[in-house]
């Protein structure tokens, strides 16, 4: 790929950026104080933008650069990080690796943090039945990222979501790479409500108690419509007075949220912001 690197920004050099354009460039972009132009073959370039140089780059320098910018997030006692980062989790954290691929759900997003933390909060490892341990319920698992750190957090079982089939693999992938044991978390293609058959049972077969589609917990990281549509969902897979940990909400959607989780009882509610998101807590009506 040939880029040609000019020293400024698209802001401070917008007059030349025009000049990039006529002389072929297919895609522009900036990076650390560097417009970066992209050309099919070089070519002769107008002075006011003769001051850069041209390079050659692979896909390599591009994966290598990506990486570098990545660092650890850390989400209550949880850090979140790639596998090239697990040397740099301060001691009493703990690590959870996540291989940025194609699924939302490295971390980066504040919404991600946001439920991590929550579930941090919550203490996994002795709600649910005889304290041994919450049954998690993640809708719209991603890479997992939610249901892992359930797991990691002390949950008896952590079950993933998603209506999107790519997500599944990967977050297999992501949980035997951070070593939850398949009867620990399992991952699926389905949601709520819309299709009964793609949504799965409790949990592992050899524990008869699992299978219920009531959990201890409900996490999910959607967006403040959905939430809306799924409330009800929400209100029938949680056990009473069971936590409901929501996020992908912003912040401006709020009440659209606060006013479908009154509709379906749900109390206890409180909010956290981060920016323009909220993450949305709740518990589950007692009948
Ligand atoms: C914002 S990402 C959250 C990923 C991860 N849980 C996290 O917290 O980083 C939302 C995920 O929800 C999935 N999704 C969207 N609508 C859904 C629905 N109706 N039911 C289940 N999953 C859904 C998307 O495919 C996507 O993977």
């Amino acid at each position: 790929m040939l880029v040609y690197h000019l020293p400024g920004t698209l802001d401070t050099r917008e007059a030349d950026l025009d000049l990039l354009w006529g002389a072929g460039a297919t895609g522009l972009e900036e990076r650390a104080g560097v417009i970066r132009a992209y050309f099919d073959a070089r070519t002769d370039l107008p002075a006011p933008v003769s001051d850069g140089e041209w390079r050659e780059e692979t896909d390599q320098d591009w994966q290598a650069e990506f990486k570098r910018t990545l660092r650890p997030v850390r989400a209550g006692r949880v850090t979140i990080i790639p596998p090239w980062l697990r040397e740099e989790v301060e001691a009493g954290q703990l690590p959870l690796v996540i291989e940025p691929g194609m699924a939302f759900g490295t971390g980066h997003h504040a919404t991600t943090r946001l439920a991590v933390e929550a579930l941090s909060d919550l203490n996994l490892a002795t709600l649910g039945l005889d304290g041994t341990g919450a049954r998690v319920l993640d809708v719209g698992t991603g890479s997992g990222v939610l249901a892992i750190a359930a797991a990691l957090l002390g949950a008896r079982f952590a079950f993933g979501v998603d209506i999107d089939p790519i997500t599944i693999p990967i977050a297999r992938e992501n949980a035997a790479e951070n070593g939850v044991p398949a009867e620990r978390v399992r991952f699926e293609e389905g949601t709520l409500g819309a299709d009964p058959l793609n949504f799965p049972e409790g949990g592992p077969e050899e524990e008869p108690e699992e299978e219920t589609d009531a959990y201890d917990v409900l996490v999910a990281n959607l967006y403040a419509e959905l939430h809306d549509l799924l409330a009800g969902e929400y209100a029938a897979h949680l056990i009473p007075g069971g936590p409901l940990v929501l996020t992908g909400i912003l912040t401006v959607k709020l009440p659209l949220v606060r006013a479908a989780l009154a509709r379906e009882r749900f109390g206890d509610v409180r909010e956290t912001l981060d920016g323009e998101w909220a993450l949305v807590t709740a518990r589950a009506p007692l009948d």
